[in-house]
Order: C-alpha cells, then sequence, then structure tokens
C-alpha cells in the first residue's frame, strides 16, 4: 500500500472532524459571520507568506532536482494566494489589515519552519502535505454538499475544489510517495506523525478563526 494511502487512514477521524467544524458547515452554507472569515483571511495571510517560505527551504533540501523545482513551484503558488487575498479578497471582505499572528497560526507556522529546518527532508516534505491535501478533500467536499442558495464565500471554496488545484495535489502526494520508497521504516513513522501534526493543526487552524483566538495579553 502506498504511503499516502496508509498514512491517511490514521487521520481520517480528525477529517470526519473538521468536515462537522462548524466553520466548515458555516462557510458551506453561506452563514459564516463575516468576522470569523476575515480572521482567517488575516491569520491565512501570515500562513501562506510563512507555507511558502517552508516550502522554498523544502526545494532546496530534496535530494531530487526535479522535486526541487515542484516544491519551489508549490512555493510560488503559495504567495500567488497570498497575493490574491491580499489585492482581491481583503478589500471584497472589508479587511483593513492583516492584524498580528495569533497563538494557532503561530503555532502551526513555526511547526512547519522547524520541520524545514531541523527534520530530514522527507518528514518535512509529509508535514506540508496535510496543507495540500486536506483543502483539496475539503474544498471537493464543500462543492458537493453546498446549498443551492448565494453563497458570498463561492470564489474561495471554487479555488480549492478545482481542477488545477486537484493536479497539484496529485503531485505533492506523488513526491511523498516516492521518497517515502526510499526511507526506512522508522523513518516512514515519523513522516507519517509529522503528517497527522500538521492535519491536527490544520483542524485547530480552523476551529481559532471560528473562536477569533488570540493571545489575550
Ligand atoms: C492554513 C491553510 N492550510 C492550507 C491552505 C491551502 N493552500 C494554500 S496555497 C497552497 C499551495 C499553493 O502552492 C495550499 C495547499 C491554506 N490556504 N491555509
Amino acid at each position: 500500500m502506498k504511503w499516502t494511502d496508509k498514512t491517511w487512514k490514521t487521520i481520517e477521524p480528525i477529517y470526519q472532524k473538521i468536515i462537522e467544524m462548524p466553520f466548515i458547515k458555516e462557510l458551506q452554507n453561506g452563514t459564516l459571520p463575516l468576522e470569523k472569515f476575515q480572521f482567517y483571511m488575516g491569520q491565512d495571510s501570515f500562513y501562506l507568506e510563512n507555507f511558502a517560505r517552508s516550502l522554498a527551504l523544502i526545494g532546496a533540501k530534496a535530494e531530487r532536482v526535479d522535486h526541487a523545482l515542484d516544491f519551489i513551484r508549490f512555493a510560488e503558488g503559495a504567495i500567488v494566494v497570498e497575493k490574491a487575498l491580499h489585492d482581491s479578497y481583503f478589500q471584497e471582505f472589508g479587511l483593513e489589515n492583516r492584524g498580528i499572528i495569533e497563538p494557532t497560526t503561530h503555532h502551526y507556522i513555526n511547526f512547519l519552519k522547524s520541520c524545514a529546518a531541523l527534520d530530514q527532508v522527507e518528514v518535512a516534505m509529509a508535514a506540508v502535505l496535510p496543507c495540500f491535501w486536506i483543502y483539496q478533500e475539503v474544498g471537493d467536499y464543500i462543492y458537493k454538499n453546498q446549498s443551492a442558495v448565494a453563497n458570498p464565500y463561492q470564489k474561495w471554496i471554487a479555488t480549492y475544489a478545482g481542477e488545477e488545484f486537484r493536479t497539484l495535489v496529485i503531485k505533492a502526494k506523488g513526491i511523498c510517495d516516492s521518497v517515502a520508497e526510499n526511507c526506512t521504516e522508522t523513518q516512514r513513522l515519523k513522516m507519517t506523525e509529522a503528517f497527522k501534526t500538521a492535519s491536527r493543526l490544520e483542524f485547530m487552524f480552523w476551529n481559532s478563526a471560528y473562536q477569533l483566538e488570540n493571545w489575550k495579553v
């Protein structure tokens, strides 16, 4: 069995919790309060910027040059998405500035950056995979289950349910499977652990937006 298939099974309960989250349900039916979406966008802007930096670092460390090129392109893609947030979504949803990096975003960003800097490159590759894969699954899920009424978040949903994004996810999964094949079982378990932690942090990220979680001091 492929490493990706085996690993997805370990996070199935986390994925189920994600699609039941109020943030996701309300995004799906268009009732998510604007304030919560604004908070999410502001935090996602910080996330994307640092996610891109982590991807670039992984690209630099990749053993195979074709993997290096893929990761450098993923990094570019994340910066392009961040720019789109700033240039159009911030304005469309009335967000003047992105605020500061709040606790969960801080945790997630620093987890990715420390994996990229200090862990074996294959483990870092596994740590960034949920960002791609969970978004695709959630995007597809929302797209299929959305109500017929006009949804203010429709454009955002379409980004992740689209064909272009699907191709990207297939590529990221393929890279993880190919590097996993050349790892020892211990290393593969470390990859799975990193994937699981990042999946939990994806859950936490949406939850923190729904709670408008902040440092308080
Ligand atoms: C917290 C959080 N996690 C994942 C994504 C999804 N995402 C945004 S850009 C990109 C790859 C582009 O190369 C992916 C997978 C997000 N937006 N925010």
